[in-house]
């Protein structure tokens, strides 16, 4: 077999939020990333997107950046699939570049355009963090959103019970709620919210103790109604890997974009019976298309996508040729 070159070009890119996120981790004002575009001998192009979120264990932009810089200008199919598993978005933005030379390939062109994602497939929308979510969501409702999440853990906790009190009692019966501590709850502070959200139905709880509590996690899991998600827990392929050999039953956030090669993660979902829900981490158009086009064609379940961050930009893309 020929071992295929391209050119490769990477860009680094800083795009501002229409508002900032804030979540137990602070305030995230600005996506930063980077494109890589490969173009093959015969002049065909396709790009890919690293997009890393450092926070949650993968390699940093700078680290990435001095990654790539090594190819200095050409990479080769066989050098993408050697990439380290230390650096997973750039597995993520290379394989997936690479696979769009292949078209039936997580292929799906009108995910490019972000406005039709959100008529097209069932995806919950990121609310504001804190009492601005009260109200907010009707804006999001009258868009089509049925589903919400809703970040916790950020300040005190009984505030944060009467806002999420407000919130789930405006919300239509046709709607659903799903909360993200991002590991900031003691297990104190998990039991206590599960008791308050007994009575409710709440899809689920993501990631309430930080990633080393994973026995803790698992008896919050069986001991309360509400289905326990890990997030934080399992960033990587290798963690998802360590969390399944340990028995977790309940569900898993996989965020394409940061959790590793595309090719070894259709692999184990195809392998295993878990119970995913697929989620971006604010890339731009091109690695929410690609992200958004392998969560496609990896679910398993009706779930609603955790893809509603295109709503945090300012300017939607509608052109279809990127
Ligand atoms: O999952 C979603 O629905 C939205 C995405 C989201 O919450 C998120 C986005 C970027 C980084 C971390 C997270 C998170 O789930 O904690
Ligand atoms: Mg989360």
């Amino acid at each position: 077999m020929t071992d295929r070159a391209y050119q490769l070009q990477v860009e680094p890119y800083q795009r501002p939020f229409r508002r900032p996120l804030t979540t137990r981790y602070g305030t995230w004002a600005v996506r930063e990333g980077a494109i890589i575009t490969l173009r093959s001998t015969n002049g065909a192009m396709r790009q890919g997107e690293i997009a890393p979120l450092e926070w949650f264990g993968s390699e940093s932009l700078a680290t990435a950046l001095t990654f790539c810089q090594q190819f200095n200008g050409r990479i080769t199919a066989a050098q993408i699939a050697q990439i380290p598993d230390r650096y997973p978005c750039c597995q993520f933005a290379f394989e997936m570049a690479l696979a769009g030379f292949t078209p039936e390939r997580y292929s799906d062109a009108p995910n490019r355009d972000r406005g039709l994602a959100t008529q097209r497939y069932h995806i919950a929308a990121l609310l504001p963090t804190g009492p601005t979510a009260i109200n907010h969501w009707r804006e999001l409702y009258a868009q089509g959103y049925r589903s919400f999440k809703w970040k916790i853990g950020v300040t005190d906790m009984i505030d944060e019970q009467i806002w999420c009190q407000r919130l789930y009692q405006q919300l239509p019966q046709d709607c659903q709620l799903r909360l993200d501590a991002n590991a900031s709850l003691s297990v104190r502070d998990s039991e206590q919210w599960l008791t308050y959200l007994a009575d409710k139905s709440i899809e689920y709880l993501e990631q309430p103790l930080h990633s080393d509590c994973f026995d803790a996690m698992q008896i919050l899991a069986e001991k309360y109604a509400t289905p326990i998600a890990l997030d934080e827990s399992i960033a990587n392929l290798q963690q998802i890997n360590t969390c399944y050999e340990r028995g977790w039953q309940g569900l898993y956030v996989i965020k394409p974009a940061i959790v590793g090669s595309p090719q070894r993660l259709t692999e184990f979902v195809q392998q295993h019976q878990i119970d995913t829900v697929f989620s971006s981490v604010f890339e731009t158009e091109i690695g929410y298309a690609a992200a958004l086009n392998l969560a496609q064609s990896l679910r398993t379940n009706d779930r609603a996508l955790g893809f509603g961050t295109n709503e945090w930009w300012d300017n939607q893309r509608v052109s279809k040729d990127l």
